[in-house]
């Protein structure tokens, strides 16, 4: 008798589409510096779920994430946060949608000193005009383990709080999707691992959509799909991934370029 296929650990079918790229190409400078940062990448990232994208320095990857989250203009193509495509829009309106829409996390926390965790956490729901929803609010600062530092301000907190801070500011006005810069770059390896898990739990638990820029084949794994770009192309896609599985595919594609 045939087993049924079971699903495997972890795996999760996304739930429509947060964002997506259709041939989309950017090109920085021009004549002798013309750099081709992104050339003609399509690639989905899945509502509900957690995707990783890697590849070596100069691949392209920050460039995706900035193009995506509307911070840097496209040159060809098209971006689309949800049902908006972003090639259209203004600065006003793009201003708009990043506030409204998307949730950052970058390496270097970017906090505001003077304001405590709390004030930190809904300052952009603050800036939008809106009130906090209290109750998802409570929801995410009890998941990210901030209850009892909410008063304090940022340099009274750790590299590892801090970026838990900036996690729950990314999630506070419940984002389409969140955009994490290398999350965990300036952690410990204890902190970077609480904090890559606060973002599983985000999209596990509380139905959240993260895509992240990581070097790190640990933080990867914690994805639900790694995507791989190299010279601004997307070259290859792993789903339910381990830490084992994305070092190989990364050595693959360094002999490839080694006897290319
Ligand atoms: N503002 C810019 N002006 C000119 N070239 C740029 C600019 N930003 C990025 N580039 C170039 O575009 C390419 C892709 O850069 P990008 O920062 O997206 O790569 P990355 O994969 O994020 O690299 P890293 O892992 O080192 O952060 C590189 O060749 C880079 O030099």
């Amino acid at each position: 008798m045939p087993q049924p296929a079971t699903p495997a650990p972890g795996l999760r079918a996304p739930l429509g589409v947060a964002a997506r790229a259709a041939e989309l190409t950017k090109v920085y400078g021009e004549g002798e510096t013309r750099v081709v940062a992104l050339d003609s990448v399509s690639v989905e990232f899945g509502r509900g779920q957690f995707t990783a994208i890697m590849g070596p320095s100069g691949s392209g990857k920050s460039t995706l994430m900035h193009c995506m989250a509307g911070l840097d203009s496209i040159s060809s193509g098209s971006a689309r946060i949800g049902g908006t495509e972003l090639s259209g829009l203004g600065d006003r309106q793009l201003t708009r949608l990043r506030r409204e829409k998307i949730g950052f996390v970058f390496q270097a926390f970017n906090l505001l000193p003077t304001l405590d965790a709390l004030e930190n956490i809904t300052l952009p729901v603050d800036i939008a005009g809106g009130k906090p929803d209290q109750e998802w609010l409570e929801v995410i600062v009890e998941t990210v383990g901030l209850s009892e530092r909410l008063r304090h301000r940022p340099s009274q907190l750790s590299g590892g709080q801090q970026q838990r801070v900036a996690v729950a500011r990314a999630l506070a006005g419940r984002p389409e999707i969140v955009f994490a810069d290398e999350p965990t770059g300036n952690l410990d390896s204890r902190s970077g691992g609480e904090i890559l898990c606060f973002l599983r739990e985000s999209v596990s638990e509380l139905g959240q959509t993260v895509v992240m820029v990581t070097h790190d084949p640990v933080a990867a794994s914690y994805a639900d799909r790694v995507v791989f770009l190299a010279d601004g192309r997307l070259i290859d896609d792993l789903t339910d991934p381990t830490p084992e599985a994305v070092l190989d595919r990364m050595r693959l594609f360094d002999t490839e370029e080694r006897t290319s």
